[in-house]
């Protein structure tokens, strides 16, 4: 097989304005310098091909830019990143270097190598008390509520008003799987999984968990990090598909630590963008689905039914957030393994889990479901595809609320996929990938320079549009259509 050679450059620019994980009792509240990060992969190899593991001879070129500042991805759109998304199809592993081609890339070491992989997940509230504050790192993450410049200055308040909206909702969920989510001991578990698989390759790894909202904290994961002197460094989101809002926003905040710290900064990493191309994965996801086919009494009758964690649209459409061209493709890539393996069944995807009064990825799976069960499917197969953990999705969206549509609807036979959780071949896949990223990796840069949205930085502008902001803020949260939308989409 040729060898594909990946680089790339993630490089950042420090913006004004800071980002707090303001949870009560939460050790890292202070204040992180604002970054925005252009993420570059290109790959090369000298030969084309149509396997996944093979790669072709087009380079890749993944583009994340400027987050915080046009508070979109336009630059993105239709060039660049539609292209780059139908390239990864062929990409073994999307792997993002940091730096490498402003900075000089890692000399030798000296020293005997220490290598560190870090899981990045979401993080979930462990108990029904953790639910407010976890709600709240999540909606004051700019990634996730993503205003217009102009409303800034909003997010805290925001994120504050939504979040104690939304926690008696989510309370009840997570009251009904047993009071908290299971994801941070998964999380450990599929760790753990990760280093020994690693072992069996011989590969020696300290393997860290970095959440995004609840603990322990990517920052915390990064201090342990630092102080177990780890010399290369492969970041590994558990997220199979790219988005935005789960691996983009991790990322982020993974760079902010890193520019500010001189030990970080010359520390060669590579990110693994995304991982749903992966044949290991692919397979995995295809074994579970073989199996749960084979509980039901006419297996070749069932519907799969793909549901994805959904997006607000303007991600996709304005930010050009590569998640739904990902997702579709690896749908596609699954349905094929299955054909290969002599399984036709239909299949459809839907989005779920939507929040807030804006649109979503459509089709929206409680929809689907009526339609299904009143176009007459009496088999049905749930298939969890954004997350490769149990969590509140799976255990209480799916497994109750869908569920029982789904039967009020008319279908007859429920069947879910597991998460993949640890299944020993999906753990190994990840293995292999952490060792295909270690040839990649690339030191941060040094130099932090100011940049131009740093020296454009202007106290009387900032303060006119906090006036004028302030102003339309108040006046559109007063609008009752507004207020309306927030009380049904948010409790
Ligand atoms: C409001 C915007 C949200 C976006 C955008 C979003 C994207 C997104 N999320 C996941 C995976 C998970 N999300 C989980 C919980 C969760 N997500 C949101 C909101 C958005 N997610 C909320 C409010 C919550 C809390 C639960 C609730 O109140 O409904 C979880 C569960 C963690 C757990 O506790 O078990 C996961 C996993 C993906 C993959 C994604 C974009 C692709
Ligand atoms: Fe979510």
């Amino acid at each position: 097989m040729e060898a594909a050679s990946f680089s790339g450059v993630l490089s950042n620019t420090k913006l004004s304005g800071s980002n707090h994980l303001l949870n009560s009792d939460c050790k890292f509240s202070r204040s992180i310098p604002r970054s925005r990060y252009i993420a570059c992969v290109s790959r090369h190899s000298s030969e084309g091909s149509n396997d996944v593991d093979k790669p072709s001879s087009k380079a890749l070129v993944l583009s994340i830019s400027d987050l915080n500042n046009t508070n979109n991805y336009s630059i993105l759109k239709g060039s660049n990143l539609r292209k780059n998304v139908n390239l990864q199809t062929n990409c073994a592993v999307g792997v993002c270097t940091f730096g490498e081609n402003v900075f000089e890339s890692s000399r030798a070491h000296a020293t005997e190598e220490k290598l560190g992989v870090l899981l990045l997940n979401l993080g979930g509230p462990e108990t029904l008390n953790d639910v407010q504050p976890f709600l709240y790192n999540l909606f004051a993450d700019p990634d996730i509520i993503r205003l217009p410049r102009l409303f800034k200055f909003l997010q805290r308040p925001l994120a504050t008003l939504i979040s104690v909206l939304r926690a008696p909702k989510s309370k009840e969920g997570y009251a009904s799987i047993g009071g908290g989510s299971p994801l941070r001991k998964i999380t450990d578990e599929q760790a753990d999984a990760i280093r020994m698989a690693l072992e069996a390759k011989n590969v020696h790894a300290n393997v860290y968990v970095g959440m995004r909202y609840w603990y322990p904290f990517t920052e915390e994961a990064i201090e342990q990090i630092k102080r177990d002197r780890i010399t290369k460094l492969v970041v590994l989101p558990l997220y199979p598909q790219f988005s935005i809002s789960t691996t983009g926003s991790s990322i982020r905040v993974i760079q902010n630590i890193f520019r500010g710290d001189a030990y970080l900064s010359r520390l060669p990493v590579s990110v693994i963008l995304s991982w749903y191309q992966r044949q290991g994965y692919i397979r995995s996801m295809a074994d579970l689905i073989e199996k749960e086919l084979g509980t039901f009494a006419k297996p070749e009758e069932v519907m799969i039914f793909f549901s994805a964690h959904g997006v607000p649209v303007s991600y996709v459409e304005d930010a050009g957030d590569p998640y739904k061209d990902q997702m579709e493709e690896c749908i596609h890539l699954i349905m094929q393994e299955l054909k290969a393996r002599g399984i036709g069944n239909d299949h459809t995807l839907a989005y779920q889990s939507r929040v807030g009064p804006v649109q979503w990825l459509k089709p929206y799976t409680d929809e689907v479901l009526v339609e299904l069960g009143q176009k007459g499917v009496k088999s049905l197969l749930a298939v969890p595809i954004s997350f490769v953990s149990e969590h509140i999705e799976t255990l209480e969206e799916i497994d109750m609320e869908y569920k029982e549509l789904a039967l009020e609807s008319g279908i007859e036979n429920w069947g879910r996929v597991p998460a993949l959780n640890c299944t020993s071949s999906f753990i190994t896949d990840l293995a292999d990938a952490v060792v295909e990223a270690l040839p990649s990796a690339k030191a941060l840069s040094s130099t932090s320079g100011d940049t131009a949205e740093e020296s454009e930085y202007d106290p009387f502008r900032y303060l006119v549009k906090l006036f004028f902001g302030s102003i339309l803020a108040f006046v559109l949260l007063l609008t009752p259509k507004v207020l309306l939308a927030f009380r049904n989409h948010l409790v």
